[in-house]
């Protein structure tokens, strides 16, 4: 058996709710029914809208979805089995073939449910059934029941995103004058700032208001020692190994593709540090990868990606303005594209990629740096797995690598690789939650040229 084979062996079990007492159970038992009872209440709340926009049927399409909710969450409190999905969406094969992999994993003793599956595939699997509780209930099957929460994020942030902007045209003004060495440290600052713009994230607030107040700048210096693995060098040098003399004698530099997590503050740190990315010369192309539905209650979808960008752009702010006429002429351009392939929204751990979603592996091949946002980016990096937390980094990718690769996560969910010995166990007693409690983060790289 190949080594890589072999060590595919060795692989951890998933993370469950049926250890009870664990992150996992907590969220499964505590987290997710509130989730969806927020989720209810917002549907209740938009009544009168939808009867004003589409009459009678729209009651009608409200009551249904509320049903259709309220079955979900008694299915998920009273660990029900899991349900075939039967929508006819795009994806509603890939997600029952992939409920039949599940029962292939527990044998036909157990069916499969929610505390006793993969903690990564039943979170999952609630929010495409609450898709599939709106598709069904036309004429509000386009109806976003995060939007709310993601558009308050954005406007509660607002001082931080005006002080973001006005930092990020400080130096824009003057970016040739600025040395190599000047240069690496506004990337350093920004890969920071959008690296700590994670910890505004929704769905561990169980959407409870969770906005960016402080200036992000300013706090940079008070959280370096939060982070717990730092290779942002070898960001920096991914970055720069692939700028390559052109034609003109002018330098051209690769495509990066962000890997995008949560809208409102969160996004316009993106959007910033791919702005720098671009004016800096060190990226000629920026993809950005969202979510074809609404996910995670705070995870960007097409509408929040534009919607972010106008918002900005007619701003009654200089540079937040500035900023936002920018971003709109990067894509009008195609220098930023945004793209959404249903595989971020399946339950899948990322090395099953090259053999589940051919083309989208073939497509990030073509980028010289990934940077993958969040913490959920990261559980289906490392399977989400209880791994020990010495594992390096690519061994718990398994084999995933189209290219060099990033993850920038605040801690979320009890699961950490690459830590320094006795890291752990020095935080355990420092820091009992700084697993989940999103105060710790990690700037950690691979490259598939690496040993694994
Ligand atoms: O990916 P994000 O937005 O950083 O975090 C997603 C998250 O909040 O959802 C799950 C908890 O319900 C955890 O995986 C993680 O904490
Ligand atoms: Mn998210």
């Amino acid at each position: 058996m190949a080594a890589n084979q072999a060590l595919r062996q060795l692989v951890p079990p998933s993370l469950s709710a049926k250890v009870e007492g664990s992150f996992a159970y907590l969220t499964v038992r505590d987290r997710l029914p509130t989730i969806l009872t927020r989720v209810i209440d917002t549907i209740h709340r938009n009544k009168n809208k939808f009867f004003e926009e589409f009459g009678e049927e729209g009651v009608q399409a409200e009551k249904r979805t509320i049903g259709f909710l309220s079955k979900l969450r008694n299915e998920l409190l009273t660990d029900k089995p899991i349900l075939v999905l039967c929508d006819g969406l795009e994806d509603t094969d890939s997600w029952n073939q992939y409920l039949q992999r599940q029962q292939r994993l527990l044998g036909e003793r157990d069916p499969v449910s929610w505390f006793k599956s993969p903690w990564l595939y039943i979170e999952c699997y609630m929010y495409r059934r609450i898709q599939e509780a709106i598709w069904l209930n036309p004429p509000i099957s386009d109806f976003d029941v995060f939007n709310e929460s993601k558009t308050q994020s954005f406007f509660e942030s607002q001082q931080a995103v005006i002080s973001l902007c006005t930092y990020l045209q400080g130096f824009n003004r003057n970016m040739d004058d600025l040395s190599e060495t000047q240069l690496m440290e506004q990337f350093h600052k920004l890969l920071q700032v959008s690296l700590w713009g994670n910890r505004c994230d929704l769905s561990i607030s169980a959407g409870m208001e969770n906005s960016q107040k402080a200036s992000p700048i300013d706090s940079l210096s008070d959280l370096k020692s939060f982070i717990l693995v730092d290779d942002s060098n070898m960001v920096w040098s991914a970055l720069t190994s692939a700028q390559r003399p052109g034609e003109d004698g002018k330098t051209t530099s690769g495509r990066v593709d962000i890997v995008l997590d949560n809208a409102g503050f969160e996004l316009v740190t993106d959007l910033v540090l791919a702005n720098f990315l671009v004016s800096a010369g060190l990226a000629r192309e920026v993809r950005f990868h969202g979510k074809s539905i609404p996910w995670f209650v705070s995870d960007v979808t097409a509408h929040d990606f534009q919607w972010t960008i106008r918002q900005t752009l007619a701003a009654n702010h200089k540079w937040m303005s500035k900023s936002g006429v920018q971003w709109q002429s990067y894509v009008r351009e195609g220098v930023w594209s945004y793209h959404d392939h249903p595989f971020w929204t399946m339950p899948h751990e990322y090395c099953d990629m090259a053999g589940d979603a051919p083309d989208l592996y073939a497509t990030l091949q073509g980028a010289d740096l990934i940077l993958f946002k969040g913490d959920l980016n990261y559980r289906k990096l490392t399977g989400d797995r209880e791994w020990d937390h010495m594992v390096p980094f690519d061994r718990a990718l398994r084999g995933f690598g189209p290219a060099p690769l990033c993850s920038l996560r605040t801690l979320k969910a009890n699961i950490q690789v690459g830590l320094q010995p006795g890291q752990g166990e020095n935080l355990n007693t420092q820091d009992p939650s700084w697993m989940t409690s999103g105060k710790y983060a990690v700037v950690q790289f691979s490259s598939p040229h690496r040993e694994q």
